[in-house]
C-alpha cells in the first residue's frame, strides 16, 4: 500500500494488512489500558487517536488541573501550622507553577506515551476514526487520507467525553474557557466567572484563586458540589470564600455578551457580573459525534450503553465493546482504567475459547462501577467519597442506617491548626457492612482506598473494629464512626 501519514506509528508498521484482532478507538487512560493488556494477552491491536495518546486526563484534565492546585494547597497547609506559618511570607508563585505544570504534561508532547505504545507492540494510526460496519472501522488523518481497518475479534470505542456547554442567549458569541483553556492558560486571569460548581468548577476555582484571580462562581444548585453530600459542598464553600472566592448559588444566567475588557453575565434577577474570562464547567457528554453508530443500529446521542462485561448494548454478534467517559459510566481515570482491564480480559478471554464468567466481581465483570466507585475532588479541604450515598443505597434496597461526625481527632488537628472535617459512613443494618463513606478534609484522600477495600470485601463492621487506626492519625475517624454507630 502506498506510505500515509495514517499508516502504523508502531512496532508492527510492517505488518501485511490492516487486519488486526482488536481495533480501539481513542488512545486516552481508557483506550491505551486496553490496548496494553490485549497485546500482553497475546492478540494484535490497532490503537487510533486523532490528538494525542495519553488522552484527556494526561494533557487537560486531572494532570494539568493537579498542578496547578498543588502550590496554593501547600502554601495554605503551611499557614495552617503555627511555626509552619511563620516562614511563609509570600503567595504562590505564578511563573514556578507554571513551570511545574506545563513539565507535568509534557509541555503538551506525547512523545513518552507514544513510545510506551510502540514499546508494548501496538500499531497506532493517527486520525480520527468510525465505526463502518460489524468489525471494521475507518480512519481519516489530518490530510484527509482515508484507510480502513477490520477487526477480526473487537471493536473498542474508548474516545472519552467532551464539554457540554448549556444553551445561553450571547455565549456562543463570546471567546470563553472550557477545562482545556483553564487547564493550559499561560497566564493568571486577573478576573474570573466560573459557570458551573461541580468537580471541574471549584478545582479551577480554587486553583486559580489561590494563584491571584479575582474569581466568582455561578452555580444553579444551593450550593458548590450540589452532586454530593451537603457537608461536602459547605466545608468546600467555605474554604472558597475564605480564598477570596464569590458565590452565586440557585443562580440563572440569562445572557452573555462581549465587553472591551472581557465578557458579562446577566444573572435572572438582573445582577450583573463580569469578567476577563468566562470559564463554562457545566458537565461533560459522550464523544459519540462523527463515529458511525448509526451504521450499527445505534444513536448517536447520549452514552453508549453497555453491559458488565462492557459490551455495547443493542448491537449483536459480541464484537462492539466501549469502555471509560463514553459509556458515561463513573466518569474517572481510575475507573475507565478498570473498566479497560476488564474489556481486555473479556476480549482474549472469548478469542481464546476461555469461559467468561458472570458473577459479581469476577474478572470479566466491571461490578465496581455500580457499587464503589472511588473519587476525590482535590480541593483544600478534599472531598473523598466512595459507593452508596444514603438514597441510592435505600434504592438498592438496603435497610440503611447513617453515621455522620466532624473529624477532629487529635491526628487531625496536630496535622492543621483549626482542622475542619466531616465525615459518614452509610451502613446495611441487615448485614452491618459498610455502602458508602465520604470524608471532607486535608488529606482525607488516603482514607479512601481503605474505605473502598471495606465496601468491595463488605467486610463486616464487627471485623473492621479490629482495624485499628494509628494514633495520631486522621484516620481515627474509622474508630470514631464504628463507636458512633454503637460498636
Ligand atoms: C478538568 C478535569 C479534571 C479531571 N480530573 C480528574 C481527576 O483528578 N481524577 C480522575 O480520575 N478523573 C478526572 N477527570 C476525568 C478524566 O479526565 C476522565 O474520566 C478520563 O480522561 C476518561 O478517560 P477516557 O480514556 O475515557 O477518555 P479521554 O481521556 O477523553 O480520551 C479519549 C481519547 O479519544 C480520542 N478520540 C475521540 N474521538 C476519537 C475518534 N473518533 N477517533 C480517534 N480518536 C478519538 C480523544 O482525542 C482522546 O484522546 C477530570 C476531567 C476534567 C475535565
Ligand atoms: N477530581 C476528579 O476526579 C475530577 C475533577 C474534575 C472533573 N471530574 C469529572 O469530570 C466530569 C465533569 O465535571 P464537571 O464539573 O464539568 O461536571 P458536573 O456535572 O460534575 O458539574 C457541573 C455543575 O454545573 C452545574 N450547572 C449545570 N448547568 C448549569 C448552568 N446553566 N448554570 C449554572 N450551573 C450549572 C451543575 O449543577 C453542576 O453542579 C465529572 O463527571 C467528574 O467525574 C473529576
Amino acid at each position: 500500500m502506498a506510505a500515509t501519514d495514517a499508516e502504523p506509528d508502531g512496532a508492527v508498521r510492517d505488518s501485511a494488512d490492516y487486519e488486526y484482532d482488536v481495533v480501539v478507538l481513542g488512545a486516552g487512560p481508557a483506550g491505551e489500558n486496553v490496548a496494553g493488556r490485549v497485546v500482553s494477552g497475546g492478540l494484535s491491536v490497532a490503537l487510533v487517536e486523532r490528538e494525542r495518546v495519553g488522552g484527556e486526563c494526561s494533557f487537560w484534565a486531572c494532570v494539568p488541573s493537579k498542578a496547578l492546585l498543588r502550590s496554593g494547597h501547600a502554601v495554605a497547609e503551611a499557614r495552617r501550622v503555627e511555626g509552619a506559618a511563620q516562614a511563609v511570607t509570600g503567595e504562590p508563585d505564578i511563573t514556578g507553577t507554571l513551570r511545574r505544570r506545563d513539565s507535568f504534561v509534557d509541555q503538551w508532547d506525547d512523545r513518552r506515551q507514544v513510545d510506551r505504545v510502540h514499546e508494548l507492540g501496538v500499531a497506532l494510526f493517527r486520525g480520527s476514526g468510525w465505526v463502518a460496519g460489524s468489525g471494521e472501522v475507518m480512519v481519516r488523518d489530518v490530510h484527509g487520507t482515508t484507510l480502513s481497518l477490520r477487526a477480526a475479534r473487537a471493536v473498542v470505542l474508548a474516545t472519552g467525553s467532551v464539554p457540554d456547554h448549556p444553551e445561553i442567549p450571547g455565549l456562543d458569541e463570546v471567546d470563553f474557557w472550557d477545562s482545556r483553556a483553564a487547564t493550559s492558560a499561560e497566564r493568571a486571569p486577573e478576573s474570573l466567572v466560573v459557570l458551573g460548581a461541580g468537580a471541574v468548577g471549584v478545582e479551577l476555582a480554587q486553583a486559580w484563586a489561590r494563584l491571584g484571580t479575582d474569581v466568582l462562581m455561578i452555580e444553579s444548585g444551593p450550593r458548590p458540589l450540589p452532586a454530593m453530600a451537603d457537608f461536602a459542598g459547605e466545608l468546600v464553600g467555605a474554604a472558597l470564600r475564605a480564598d477570596g472566592v464569590r458565590m452565586c448559588p440557585d443562580s440563572v444566567v440569562e445572557s452573555v455578551s462581549r465587553t472591551p475588557e472581557g465578557v458579562a453575565l446577566r444573572l435572572s434577577g438582573g445582577t450583573e457580573v463580569s469578567a476577563e474570562h468566562l470559564l463554562v464547567a457545566t458537565g461533560r457528554r459522550a464523544a459519540t459525534g462523527h463515529l458511525g453508530l448509526e451504521s450499527v443500529g445505534l444513536h448517536e446521542d447520549g452514552a453508549v450503553e453497555v453491559n458488565e462485561h462492557g459490551e455495547v448494548r443493542g448491537v449483536s454478534g459480541g464484537w462492539l465493546y466501549a469502555v471509560g467517559d463514553v459509556t458515561g459510566q463513573a466518569r474517572l481515570t481510575h475507573q475507565a482504567k478498570y473498566a479497560a482491564r476488564v474489556v481486555a480480559d473479556v476480549v482474549v478471554a472469548r478469542a481464546t475459547g476461555r469461559h467468561v464468567t458472570t458473577e459479581a466481581f469476577s474478572r470479566y465483570m466491571t461490578s465496581a462501577n455500580r457499587r464503589a466507585v472511588p473519587a476525590v475532588v482535590f480541593t483544600d479541604p478534599e472531598v473523598a467519597q466512595v459507593g452508596y450515598d444514603p438514597a441510592r443505597a435505600e434504592r438498592a434496597g438496603h435497610q440503611v442506617r447513617t453515621v455522620e461526625l466532624d473529624i477532629d481527632s487529635v491526628g487531625a488537628v496536630l496535622r492543621a491548626d483549626g482542622y475542619r472535617g466531616r465525615a459518614r459512613f452509610v451502613v446495611d443494618e441487615r448485614n452491618e457492612v459498610l455502602l458508602g463513606a465520604v470524608f471532607v478534609g486535608q488529606d482525607v484522600a488516603e482514607l479512601l482506598q481503605a474505605a473502598t477495600i471495606a465496601i468491595v470485601g463488605e467486610v463486616p463492621l464487627r471485623r473492621l473494629w479490629h482495624a485499628v487506626p494509628v494514633f495520631p492519625t486522621v484516620g481515627e475517624i474509622w474508630l470514631r464512626l464504628l463507636e458512633a454507630y454503637g460498636l
